[in-house]
């Protein structure tokens, strides 16, 4: 068998490394680096992460590649961003970094020499009877990642291995203090799905610039204020609004006018809904919700420790989740992620659709 290990520099990577030596396996090391940009705009400060992950494999013996992807992520993954933001849509960068670049890219470069590929998700895998491979949580809901993995294909999905997946992040912080691994007192790496919210807005200024548009609160009609482009607000947003006698929610957007609808209050209705419907879903594994019927599962809608219990309804290929709860923020573009009831298995995820 040959082993793959994907190492960021992180603690988590770090810890899989020492886990496989454990149990004798000696992986193949490989960084990704996505760099900084076409123009190299962005300061990344990766030099840091590539110098942990070079102790790492000089400490455990490791071959250690640095494989880079700068072209491909910019081009698959930013370039997605930005299409999702142009749209109106809620883009989820580390999903997509999953599958393109981790599991796509990198497969089709090296992985495909491997049997399998190690990295340090927090999320484990069984197989039932039948020999099928399914994904499953991992027993620290807060670290929990199997949502972004929910768009990988069963190919994927059986190459791939969780060392630290049954483990808490605590517990993994643990190892790495009693095995003097150089990054235990690091902060989560930079990843190389780097894109957060201030990232999101810094790409969007560039590649969307700046149009001025009406703050319009929902219920009244009237104006609150301006905004500098709607690819700048995402639904359910509540920071960083700054109309003034907050808090405002956006709850919804007008992209040919270019207005953003905003709600008033902490208990605002209309931040909540219940019920949406989820675009063709990629099912992991088998499509355990094949036959037309309401099924009790849980789910989230973005990347919280909480599982929602909910009802999916499927019909003629429709899927519609019907929560039990009140939830805010359900965005079109986000990923609808599907658990069991038990929120043990993770199915699979869609998009959430655009209310028509
Ligand atoms: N630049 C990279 N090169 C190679 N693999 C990476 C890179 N960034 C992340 N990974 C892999 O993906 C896993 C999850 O990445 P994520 O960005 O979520 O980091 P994390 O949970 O903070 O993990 P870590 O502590 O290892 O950085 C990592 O544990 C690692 O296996």
């Amino acid at each position: 068998m040959r082993y793959a290990g994907l190492i960021s520099g992180g603690v988590d990577s770090a810890v899989a490394v020492h886990l496989m030596k454990e149990q004798g396996i000696t992986p193949d090391l490989f960084y990704i680096k996505i760099g900084s940009g076409p123009e190299g705009e962005w300061d990344c400060s990766a030099e840091e992460d590539w110098e942990m992950a070079s102790t790492v494999a000089r400490k455990y013996g490791c071959r250690l590649d640095l494989i880079d992807l700068q072209k491909e992520y910019w081009e698959y993954v930013v370039g997605y961003i930005v299409d999702r933001l142009k749209a109106g849509l809620t883009p989820n960068s580390d999903v997509m970094c999953n599958k393109y670049i981790k599991f796509g890219v990198f497969e089709q470069r090296v992985g495909h020499e491997y049997d399998r590929v190690a990295t340090g998700h927090y999320a484990q895998t069984e197989t039932d009877a039948d020999g099928n491979v399914w994904l499953t949580t991992s027993p620290d809901p807060v670290k929990d990642q199997t949502d972004f993995l929910a768009q990988l294909d069963n190919l994927g999905l059986r190459k791939i291995m969780f060392p630290i997946g049954h483990l808490l992040k605590e517990e993994v912080r643990d190892i790495a203090e009693r095995e003097h691994l150089a990054p235990a007192h690091r902060h989560d790496s930079q990843g190389i799905c780097f894109l957060g919210k201030i990232r999101f807005s810094e790409l969007a200024r560039k590649y969307l610039g700046e149009k001025e548009g009406l703050v319009v609160e929902k219920e009244t009609g009237n104006i609150i204020g301006k905004h500098p482009g709607y690819w700048f607000f995402t639904i359910g947003q509540r920071k960083g609004l700054g109309f003034g006698g907050g808090p405002w929610y956006v709850v919804g957007k007008d992209i040919r006018r270019n207005i953003i609808y905003v709600s008033h209050g902490f208990q605002t209705q209309a931040a909540y809904g219940r019920e949406f419907f989820v675009s063709q879903p990629n099912f992991l594994t088998l499509n355990p919700f094949a036959a037309d019927g309401e099924y009790d599962i849980t789910f989230k809608v973005r990347h919280t420790p909480e599982f929602t219990p909910g009802r999916l309804l499927v019909s003629r290929g429709r899927y519609k989740i019907v929560s039990a709860e009140d939830v805010q923020g359900i965005a079109p573009g986000q990923f609808a992620c599907l658990y069991d009831a038990q929120h043990h298995r993770c199915y699979g995820s869609g998009e959430i659709a655009q209310a028509r």
